[in-house]
């Protein structure tokens, strides 16, 4: 996307010098520092530690992760045990979001059907870039079939903004290009619609403040900051005219894992009447599950990431503890909203109800016969 007047993305392969390349996101908005990730160790450290996040992110980490594993000093990439081996460590790196392991297992299949060891690189690249260009394709398709929802509520607005509101970051810094939740609302913008978000801060780590805040402004998108918990006092007063989120996994009758504290907005929209949508590529279905609260692997995350906030003081982050240190904390990454309160997904191939005959009926062609993650 556009970042004062140069072209980013979060993770790039730069042919020069034939390296895996990510915007190291837990540093800005302030400091935009970027990294190369040479080994799987160094690839799964950056998912692990939040340098890349974001479900199609993480699958296209995953993706490229491959090919850092065949090419690091030291790989074995011709051995099929080696390889699986260090895929399989790829692919634990974090749990939640289903596109990790889809990303890792697209790649190592197709290196796996190599069998002399240059050909297998080549193969492995070419997939991986490939994954990276269709989520991006992708995530403009949702930008296009969202629009519909927001031009639809703008001519009922006689010229007011319509207000959106957002948790966490499923912007393109999510992705690599337009994000999944953004999507509509840069698509919108750019059409011309006087929109306004809601921007949940998102704590612990506050993806809503640092992330969206950050992305939103650089598109020139009005935008306020507010706390997780104000949303529902906004619903109740008519200020939030949408609710748009991401997701990390849904299942294929409509559950879905997203950031924690989206089951509670979901609620609150529910008691309002304001329109519950999430946006996703079908890389973050899970085909194989039906029930996300009982199968969906929820992340418990270092309790110190709540009790020690982050900030940026005199050019430098740092961390500031708040409760008494002696105090335990509890650090669940993600909640799951039930079908039940989703007005709907937006995805790469139109717009669809929260139930598995509607989900299926717009993927006649997904399986339940893979196991994801
Ligand atoms: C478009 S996926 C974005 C999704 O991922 C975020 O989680 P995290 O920042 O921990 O990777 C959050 O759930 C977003 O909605």
């Amino acid at each position: 996307m556009n970042v004062d007047g140069k072209q980013m993305r979060p993770i790039w392969f730069d042919n020069e010098s034939k390296t895996v390349r990510v915007i190291d996101q837990r540093r800005l908005p302030h400091e935009l520092i970027v990294q190369d990730l040479t080994t799987n160790d160094q690839v799964i450290h950056a998912i692990k530690e939040m340098y890349v996040r974001g479900a199609p992110l993480i699958g296209a980490t995953g993706a490229l992760g491959v090919y850092v594993i065949l090419v690091q000093k030291g790989n074995q990439g011709a051995d099929d045990a080696w390889l699986k081996r260090e895929c399989a460590r790829l692919r634990d790196a974090r749990p939640t979001a289903t596109n990790l392991a889809w990303g890792v297992d697209r790649v190592m299949e197709k290196a796996l059907n190599a069998s002399e060891y240059g050909a297998r690189v080549a193969a492995a690249l070419k997939e991986a870039l490939g994954v990276v260009e269709e989520e991006a394709v992708n995530c403009r398709k949702i930008g296009e079939f969202g629009l519909s929802i927001i031009r639809e509520i703008a001519e009922k607005k006689n010229g007011e903004p319509v207000n959106i509101l957002t948790h966490c970051n499923a912007g393109w810094l999510a992705c690599i290009e337009y994000g999944t939740a953004t999507a509509p609302m840069y698509t919108a913008f750019d059409a011309g619609i006087d929109i306004h978000v809601w921007v949940d801060e998102t704590r612990p780590l506050n993806q809503g403040s640092r992330l969206t805040a950050w992305e939103l402004g650089k598109h020139g998108i009005r935008h306020t900051v507010i706390t997780d918990n104000a949303g529902g006092h906004l619903m109740q007063h008519g200020m939030v005219d949408l609710v748009i989120v991401g997701t990390d996994r849904t299942t294929r009758a409509g559950d879905v894992a997203n950031k924690i504290g989206t089951y509670l907005k979901a609620l609150a929209a529910r008691d309002n009447n304001v329109p519950f949508y999430v946006a996703l590529p079908s890389s973050t279905f899970d085909w194989t599950i039906t029930d996300g609260v009982k199968d969906i692997p929820i992340e418990e995350r270092d309790p110190d990431e709540i009790k020690f906030v982050q900030g940026f003081c005199d050019g430098k982050i740092s961390s500031v503890l708040v409760p008494p240190e002696s105090s335990p904390a509890a650090n669940h990454a993600f909640d799951v909203t039930p079908a039940r309160l989703v007005s709907g997904f937006i995805t790469e191939r139109g717009i669809c109800g929260a139930g598995e005959e509607q989900i299926m009926a717009l993927f006649p062609d997904k399986k339940a016969d893979k196991k994801i993650g």
